[in-house]
Order: structure tokens, then C-alpha cells, then sequence
């Protein structure tokens, strides 16, 4: 696909962060694009959403917890060209949340820190994102 052609795909991201500094990966279920990798939570902003909206609707539904929008505070971002797509994946750091996360969509589930992050196999874009954690935490 050449570079005119390929869109740009708006996806919101989250650290989740425990008391002990620890981010929540989870693992990309068989079936989906990158299955087996290890992601920060979230997914493609739909039209009409804030990224912040986006993130507290994918927590809910993919972790089973509770957050608001002021709960969530920008890091950075990644910005990666995949073959279908350019992605632009703001990545917020939330650490006031309602709940324990739930793998509620078949995912794996993992709480880690991010000087280990490097040893789960993570997509491409994801990877310059951990100094920023290693930084923060
Ligand atoms: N949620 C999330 N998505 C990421 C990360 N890194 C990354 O490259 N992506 C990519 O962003 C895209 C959108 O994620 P998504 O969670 O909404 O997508 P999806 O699994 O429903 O759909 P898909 O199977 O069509 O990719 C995917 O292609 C995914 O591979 C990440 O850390 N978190």
C-alpha cells in the first residue's frame, strides 16, 4: 500500500498502574491481529469519542473496571506505520481505578514492571513507549 493511501488509525492506550508501580499488559487473545503479544490496554477511538471516553468504555469492557476521564493523565505517544495503516496510539497513566481488572475478553492478563516489560514480546509500536514508564515509575 503506498504512503498516500495508508490511514491513519487513532487508538487510545492505557498504563494501568498498581500500588507498587506495576503496569498491566495484556496479552492479545488467538484470532486477532498481533495474537500471543503483550499490549497496553484500550482500543480505536469511535467517532464521536474523546480518547479519554474511549479509554474509560474499553476499561470497562475489557477489564471490568471503573475509571473517569480525570483519572487519566497523558504520558506520550507512539506513532508506527503497519502495512494497513499509520498507527497514532496516545498512551495516558491512570492510577485511580474502581475494581480488580478481569480478563473478560479470553485475554491474559499480567501485572509488571517496567524495567521487566522487555521480556514480554510486544507489538512493534510498543516498545519505544517503556523508557517513558521506566522514567515515570
Ligand atoms: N489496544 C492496543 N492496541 C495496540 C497497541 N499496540 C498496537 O500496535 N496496537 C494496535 O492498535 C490496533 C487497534 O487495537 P484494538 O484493540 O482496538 O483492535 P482490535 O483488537 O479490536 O482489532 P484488530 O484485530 O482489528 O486489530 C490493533 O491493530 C493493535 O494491534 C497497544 O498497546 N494497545
Amino acid at each position: 500500500m503506498s504512503q498516500e493511501a495508508r490511514p491513519i488509525l487513532l487508538v487510545a492506550a492505557c498504563a494501568l498502574v498498581d500500588a507498587d508501580g506495576r503496569v498491566l499488559l495484556a496479552q492479545r487473545p488467538e484470532g486477532k491481529s498481533l495474537a500471543g503479544l503483550w499490549e497496553y490496554p484500550g482500543g480505536k477511538v469511535e467517532q464521536g469519542e474523546t480518547p479519554e471516553e474511549t479509554l474509560v468504555r474499553e476499561l470497562e469492557e475489557e477489564l471490568g473496571i471503573e475509571t473517569r476521564t480525570a483519572c487519566l493523565a497523558p504520558l506520550t505517544f507512539a506513532s508506527h506505520t503497519y502495512e494497513a495503516f499509520h498507527l497514532l496510539m496516545p498512551l495516558y497513566v491512570c492510577r485511580r481505578f474502581w475494581g480488580t481488572p478481569q480478563p473478560r475478553e479470553g485475554q491474559g492478563l499480567k501485572w509488571v514492571r517496567p524495567r521487566d516489560m522487555r521480556d514480554y514480546p510486544m507489538p512493534p509500536a510498543d516498545a519505544p513507549l517503556i523508557p517513558f514508564l521506566i522514567d515515570l515509575l
